[in-house]
């Protein structure tokens, strides 16, 4: 519950305070440049804290007729109020040991000036500062309530800046910019919400005011200022400002104003007259000034700098995700009638990335000649000529419902079916969370239990959004409920691909699998490695297939099935060595052996062995490796021995296990070997070794389960632990 209550806290607050917030912050990042303009003149020639006051003073008696005040800024450089022996009065930057001039203050230049109007009160004095102080109040909380949810997609504090999801550009690096920026948005907007408070007169008062009765003591006038104790034993790094007396008078003194305090001194004796130490109110409204505005730091006007620039990003990145909630919620309303329909698509979601499935699974079933309604699973309700029902549901929180799914269970108890309807479940998760799909686990439990749903399959999940993983799945539920199902291709994200000519340099017989193993040479060497892809499109659909690629001494190594009624694999499987072929390469970073790894441990099915070969045979320092292989019997395996029995040989590869499904009664497949080793296993992931998976869908999220069980059963911790650490990398199709 406490999820949507933040998220939409923080999108009505953003919502409200929007145009505002787009003034300040590109008014605060011209301001920003302000300070360090200033911060860089040469004004501070000596360190301050090496210079007594009662230097300066003798330096600027000998080189002025008079001297008003005396101020540091925040910059450390000395402004002095002063009467030169000709008679001008100036305002003047002076050297703290010599007294000499070294530059005048600048006017502020009218971009600052124009800039620093509309950022305080956008032109319309009291009304507008009092406007922009409520902005800056909602900006703070909107921060916390970014902030917030930002650790709960985190999975926790400790985890603030783990791996960020996969995600769309602009929900993404709202996470990833939040994670450095809301801090410092947090202080500028509490700094700026406290001088607005300050200014309306809302805090106690900050002025000082000292307490003091007539002196008598005259002392000796011909004294001078320098000679006294007390402007010997204070610095120039302590001091803010120094009033000179007024007159010769004794009972006129000098007031210094210190960081903490300020004093009255006695002109002549030096004796402290008064000392009052700064109420707190004014000791933070001067804090709050140096954090809003950056004065005096170069380093923290850059960090307002990019929080300023980082405060647009999220305005237009939230608006962004807000639109995406918003249309996706609508579709619904723009299509069939939910009782004309005979396919109904309900969604469970929260950031709205499961509606793009949804939409998909529409066009391909209506395409199929199928009625199909979509909907969300809290608009659940009677259909009355419904055959399929098909979930399509995220989870969040700690295994919770999205929002728009949380009265699912409720509406099913008062709306049961008349009829008897088919039914399927696709989890949308993620295996970073230790719930991996926990809410359609459960949604599932409940509709086995009720009386009028069959399943038509099992549970099916989905990791990070993965479209080959629902392309599996719409190829399951087609077969199953024998639809002529075709996915629409998912819009893919560019990606660079190297082409390469590729000379044959040998090919094996098909085995009894119908598969076989390709070898070939790049005919210049781009760069590549195991666990990238190696890509081929056939003439007749001009459509590229991929195969996951060993890096062999130098070579490209596949293992490809022939598909009878294939295009690609059965051209592959007609080359002979010395022909030539046009292939490309594409990247695939997120399956390479990581740099520094302790141990690796490799699972796979059928052709997924493939990359496993090239990583065995670049195991250049023999770290501990053990594949975990299923296949149909040995002679399946045959087809991969020589590069197995190299890699053994030489140290590269120390543990292979496999499991046959094809040779005694009871099918071994290699989810259950790896049961059989779970102890072990649970050893290796506890010490940092990295689970790599390669082979069929199917396969993975047995797998998955498999080592979700060793996980919390040898190790009391979910497999998503590991999976964070990066030890986890899965390439499957
Ligand atoms: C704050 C947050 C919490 C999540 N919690 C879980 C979880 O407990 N289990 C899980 O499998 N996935 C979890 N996920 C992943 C989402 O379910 C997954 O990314 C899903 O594809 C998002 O779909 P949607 O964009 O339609 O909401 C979480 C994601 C976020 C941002």
């Amino acid at each position: 519950m406490t999820i949507s209550i933040w998220r939409y806290s923080h999108l009505a607050l953003a919502l409200i305070s929007g145009l505002f917030l787009v003034l300040a912050s590109l008014t605060g990042i011209v301001l920003a440049f302000e300070p360090m303009q200033s911060a860089v003149k040469p004004y501070q020639p000596k360190n301050l804290a090496e210079v007594s006051l009662a230097t300066t003073l003798k330096a600027l008696e000998v080189e002025y007729d008079e001297v008003l005040t005396l101020e540091v800024d925040a910059n450390g450089f000395l402004l002095a109020n002063v009467v030169t022996f000709s008679g001008d009065s100036n305002q003047i930057y002076v050297h703290p040991v010599t007294g000499k001039q070294l530059g005048v203050p600048e006017v502020q230049h009218p971009i600052f000036k124009f800039a620093t109007n509309l950022h305080r009160s956008l032109f319309l004095k009291s009304v507008g500062r009092f406007f922009v102080g409520v902005v800056s109040f909602l900006l703070c909380f909107i921060a916390i309530t970014g902030l917030f949810l930002i650790v709960k997609r985190q999975g926790g504090w400790h985890k603030l800046f783990s791996k960020v999801q996969k995600d769309y550009l602009e929900l993404r690096y709202h996470v990833v910019l939040g994670r450095w920026f809301l801090i410092p948005i947090i202080i500028i907007a509490a700094s700026g919400a406290y001088l607005s408070a300050e200014r309306f007169s809302l805090l106690p008062n900050a002025r000082l005011t000292h307490d003091i009765t007539v002196s008598t003591e005259d002392g000796d006038m011909g004294t001078k200022p320098y000679e006294l104790d007390i402007f010997k034993q204070v610095f120039l790094n302590e001091v803010r400002s120094v009033s000179f007396p007024f007159s010769d008078f004794p009972e006129d003194h000098f007031e210094i104003a210190l960081a903490d305090k300020e004093l009255l001194v006695h002109q002549y004796t030096g004796r402290i007259v008064s000392e009052q130490p700064y109420p707190f109110t004014f000791l933070a409204n001067e804090f709050s000034l140096a954090l809003h505005t950056g004065k005096g730091s170069i380093v923290w006007s850059l960090v307002l700098l990019l929080a300023s620039m980082a405060l647009l990003f999220f305005i237009y990145s939230g608006l962004v995700m807000w639109r995406r909630r918003v249309r996706n919620g609508k579709v619904a309303r723009i299509q069939n009638h939910k009782d004309d329909c005979s396919h109904i698509i309900l969604v469970g979601s929260e950031t709205g990335t499961t509606y793009a499935f949804a939409e998909c699974l529409e066009q391909a079933l209506t395409h199929a000649g199928k009625t199909v309604f979509v909907s969300q699973l809290n608009d659940y309700t009677s259909y009355a000529k419904a055959e399929q029902l098909i979930v399509l549901t995220a989870t969040y929180g700690d295994g919770e419902a999205p929002t728009n799914a949380r009265h699912f269970a409720q509406l099913l108890k008062t709306n049961p079916p008349h009829h008897n309807i088919h039914y399927s479940i696709v989890g949308f998760g993620s295996l970073r969370y230790p719930n991996y799909c926990k809410f359609a686990a459960e949604l599932d439990n409940m509709l086995q239990a009720h009386p009028k749903f069959e399943p038509v399959l099992p549970l099916y999940k989905v990791n990070n959004q993965s479209t080959e993983a629902f392309q599996d799945w719409s190829r399951k539920w087609a077969v199953a409920t024998n639809t002529a199902l075709v996915l629409p291709v998912f819009k893919q994200k560019k990606v660079s691909l190297t082409s390469v000519n590729l000379r044959v340099v040998s090919i094996t017989d098909i085995n009894l699998d119908d598969t076989f193993i390709l070898r070939l040479r790049p005919s210049k060497t781009p760069k590549f490695c195991s666990g990238d892809l190696c890509g081929f499109t056939p003439k007749e659909d001009g459509m590229m297939r991929w195969y996951s690629l060993a890096k062999y001494q130098g070579d490209i190594l596949l293992s490809i099935k022939k598909h009878q009624k294939g295009k690609c694999s059965p051209f592959l499987s007609s080359l002979k060595p010395g022909d030539m072929v046009q292939g490309n390469i594409k990247k695939n970073p997120h399956f390479h052996v990581p740099k520094k790894v302790s141990e690796l441990v490799c699972i796979g099915n059928g052709t997924g062995i493939a990359p496993f070969l090239g990583m065995f045979d670049e195991n250049q320092k023999n770290i501990p490796a053990s594949l975990y292989w299923g296949g149909r019997n040995e002679e399946s395996l045959a087809l991969y021995a020589p590069y197995l029995s190299a890699s053994q040989a030489s140290g590269k590869l120390v543990h292979l296990r496999t499991g046959f499904s094809r040779v005694a009664t009871t099918k071994t497949y290699v989810q259950h070997v790896l049961l059989q080793d779970a102890e072990p296993l649970a050893k290796k992931l506890e010490s940092g070794a990295v689970f790599l998976i390669c082979g069929s869908l199917t396969m993975q999220n047995e797998v998955l389960d498999v080592l979700e069980d060793i996980s919390q059963r040898q190790l009391q911790q979910p497999l998503s632990e590991f999976e964070q650490r990066g030890q986890l990398k899965m390439d499957c199709y």
